[in-house]
């Protein structure tokens, strides 16, 4: 059995992640042990995908604390906002640093709880893929076809990931199933970590371009969409990874369910529609020198936006870690934290 890929490990007492930059040719592990490094592994997106940024960045937090000896409260404080300052989309990023800032202890064991806030928040992670993976399995049956956009997978999480959670599931089922994987321009995250994860793990998986999509689609390969999420409005329209709203309005004309997979840490009932979620928007370099050369003329304008927003109306339902969440998804969401 093939080794499996962990994203994220807090081990001999630093922060260990596999630099999802290099796969899927190399597989490198690369120890952390500042905030600053953290900062950076999640900009250049060494570490990447909605959970998994919560989870560095809380252990971000105390590096930055451990070897202080004055003004702790005050250095975490200021740690947080400096993460704060690396991507603006997944909600779990700020989620995760407010988990750490509102940490209360007395200083001789206050750093001894941050570690513990970090390595909670991380086994929490773990603990809800699978609840999405068993939740989303009872939509789904033996011998679909399912199409995923980008990773919202294992290594976007703490383990099972959440859109390719039933996955998982489904093969220890030993059911007969085929993923369709679109490769995700212009980061492909479709192509080197979801074709990656699940091929490791013996799943029948195919990569398909982004504008492969609709054909697939209409000669009926496809029963079921999955996809994650990285900041579901509180009414359930839902910032996901640049392209989903396109794959979200095909699978509506070709009658097909489309799925979010979503942890409660994603859904932010602060924010009230998904014209308010900030969009990432990231360097012209990513589109037109994507493939280590340039596709494009070097000074030619490019519109590189990271995520998309897929109206609710969209959404078949939400599938989180507590249930299954249909429309109306403003008075459905809210009973999540009730
Ligand atoms: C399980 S959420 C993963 C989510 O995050 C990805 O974005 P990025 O790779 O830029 O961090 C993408 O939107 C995935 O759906």
């Amino acid at each position: 059995m093939t080794e499996a890929l962990n994203p994220i490990e807090w081990k001999n007492d630093a922060l260990v992640l596999l630099d999802q930059t290099k796969l899927p040719n190399d597989i490198v592990y690369e120890e952390f042990t500042t905030v600053e490094s953290v900062w950076d592994a999640i900009v250049t997106m060494k570490v990447r995908g909605a959970p998994a940024i919560g989870v560095a960045a809380a252990y971000g937090v105390y590096l930055a604390v451990r070897n202080a000896e004055t003004d702790l409260v005050e250095v975490v404080q200021k740690s947080a906002a400096y993460l704060a300052t690396s991507r603006p989309t997944a909600v779990n990023l700020f989620w995760a640093l407010d988990r750490m800032t509102a940490v209360k202890a007395p200083d001789a064991t206050y750093k001894e709880a941050l570690l513990a806030e970090a390595k909670a928040i991380h086994k929490e992670d773990e603990e809800i893929n699978r609840n999405i993976g068993e939740n989303l399995l009872t939509l789904l049956a033996d011998g679909m076809g399912i199409l995923t956009h980008c990773n919202a997978g294992a290594l976007a999480t703490s383990k099972y990931g959440t859109a390719t959670a039933p996955m998982y599931l489904a093969k220890e089922k030993g059911w007969d199933f085929k993923v369709y994987a679109d490769e995700t321009r212009p980061r492909l995250q479709g192509s080197t970590l979801t074709a990656l994860e699940l091929s490791r793990a013996g799943i029948d998986v195919t990569v398909i371009t982004d504008n492969m999509a609709a054909m697939v689609m209409s000669q009926g390969k496809v029963q079921a969409v999955i996809v994650g999420c990285d900041r579901v409005a509180a009414n359930g329209d839902t910032a996901n990874k640049i392209g989903t709203l396109g794959v979200s309005i095909l699978a509506k004309h070709y009658n097909i369910p489309f799925y979010v997979a979503a942890p409660t840490p994603t859904i932010d009932l602060n924010t009230p529609t998904g014209t308010q979620i900030p969009i990432e928007e990231r360097h012209k370099s990513e589109v037109i020198e994507g493939f280590g050369k340039l596709t494009a003329p070097a000074d030619v304008n490019v519109y590189n936006p990271a995520f998309d927003v897929t109206p609710h109306e969209h959404i078949t339902a939400i599938v989180t870690e507590k249930g299954i969440v249909r429309a109306p998804f403003s008075e459905n969401l809210e009973k999540l934290f009730r």
